[in-house]
């Protein structure tokens, strides 16, 4: 299987750039992710690579072959391209049995009735749905119908396997279960993968590596570990999990952390960092809810940085509660397993488990509203 290059990729609808030179590799065998808010550009992203848009700008290739190079003037179609494509919608043609249906792109690549009889079989053996050629897709489930459409795409054995959204159409439980047997197949098959979501539970639980898109700029690539722990930019630690950021303002450089006054409840605190930040620059700090440690507001600060807040909601999600804490003008979340956590107390957070960014831009308007507290 072959790797899959995207260099300088460039597109604009009339006047609008929605990708602005996108660069990332996707290995062979790989389950790589695009991942964004909607409206981000991952489809675009996916269709370039499909032939289904044209590229402003830039080169694809998949190996050796070139599918696209705007300087060249090269451009190859869908057809030329023999990748595999599932949409959301499934896309399957209501008239024709389970069995015709996979038989379309073997027709169309001319494959001989004995070998479109196999390959038939083999692709639906794959997905467990052997036993159901003879239905019409209105005699199958959702789920069902996600996975002849998968079959559809594994037919003619494309080089590289591109999925839009696949299971956005399935319930919350199904979308578990599918979730876990795609990963099992695509492991299975080793078939290098294109996936698009906004779902970033479902990206983090898939892929080997992920593409965090923003307004057509391409912000991180990293395993999932690496875009949940150290997220390159305030965007991307907003947009996969749940974060808090607060505003401060740099007192000074201590070895390798910085000391920053927060804007909220006015603490110092110490922030791991190597990124160059000087005394008196505005900066976010960013720490997830589960970073926190709890206990008394009272106990002493030198162990660790010590936030003093006043618990105002919980909420009971199962595994842990999570509360919604008063720091000065700021609401903060937390996230523990102790039951009865009330008044006064204090949140503690190790230098390294927090993050620095070099702005005091919070991420969206809508977090900031989010994260303020209406007094
Ligand atoms: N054919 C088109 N003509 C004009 N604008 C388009 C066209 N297709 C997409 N766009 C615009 O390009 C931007 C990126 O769209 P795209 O579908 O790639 O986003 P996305 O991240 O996949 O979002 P979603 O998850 O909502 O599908 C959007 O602003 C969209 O409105």
């Amino acid at each position: 299987m072959p790797e899959v290059t995207v260099g300088q990729l460039h597109k604009k609808f009339g006047s609008t750039t929605v990708l602005r030179e996108i660069d990332f590799t996707i290995r062979d065998g790989e389950f790589f992710t695009l991942l964004g808010p909607s409206g981000c550009g991952k489809s675009t992203t996916l269709n370039c690579i499909a032939g289904l848009e044209r590229p402003t700008g830039g080169r694809i290739a998949v190996g050796d072959t070139v599918f696209v190079d705007s300087a060249a003037g090269t451009f190859r179609t869908p057809e030329e391209r023999n990748l595999g494509m599932v949409f959301q919608s499934y896309a399957l043609w209501p008239h024709l049995s389970i069995a015709a249906n996979l038989a379309v792109p073997l027709k169309i690549r001319k494959t001989g009735k004995e070998e479109q009889a196999r390959r038939i079989t083999e692709a639906l053996d794959k997905v467990g749905l052997a036993h159901l050629k003879d239905r019409y897709p209105h005699q199958l489930s959702g789920g069902q119908q996600q996975r002849v459409a998968l079959a559809r795409a594994l037919v003619y054995s494309p080089s590289v396997l591109l999925l839009d959204e696949p299971l956005s159409n399935l319930d919350a439980k199904l979308r578990e279960q599918a979730r876990a047997w795609l990963k099992r197949l695509q492991t299975d098959l080793g078939i290098t993968t294109v996936y698009v979501t906004h779902d970033q539970d479902e990206a983090l639980a898939l892929s080997d590596r992920i593409a965090v898109l923003s307004e057509g700029d391409l912000l991180q690539v990293g395993s999932p570990h690496e875009i949940y722990e150290r997220p390159a930019a305030a965007a991307v630690a907003a947009f996969v999990g749940r974060c808090n950021f607060l505003r401060g303002k740099v007192e000074s450089r201590d070895g390798g952390r910085a000391v920053i006054r927060l804007e909220a409840g006015g603490a110092v605190v110490r922030v791991a960092s190597d990124t160059a930040v000087t005394a008196g620059q505005e900066v976010t700090v960013a720490i997830r809810p589960e970073k926190f440690e709890v206990g008394p507001a009272n106990r002493p600060a030198d162990a660790a940085n010590l936030l003093r807040t006043q618990i105002l909601t919980r909420s009971y999600v199962g595994s842990r509660y999570e509360y919604d804490v008063r720091l000065g003008k700021q609401v903060v979340q937390v996230e523990s397993t102790e039951p009865g956590l009330s008044g006064e107390v204090g949140l503690a957070f190790a230098p390294e488990s927090a993050l620095l960014y070099p702005d005091a831009a919070l991420p969206s308007e809508d977090a900031e509203e989010l994260l303020t507290l209406q007094v």
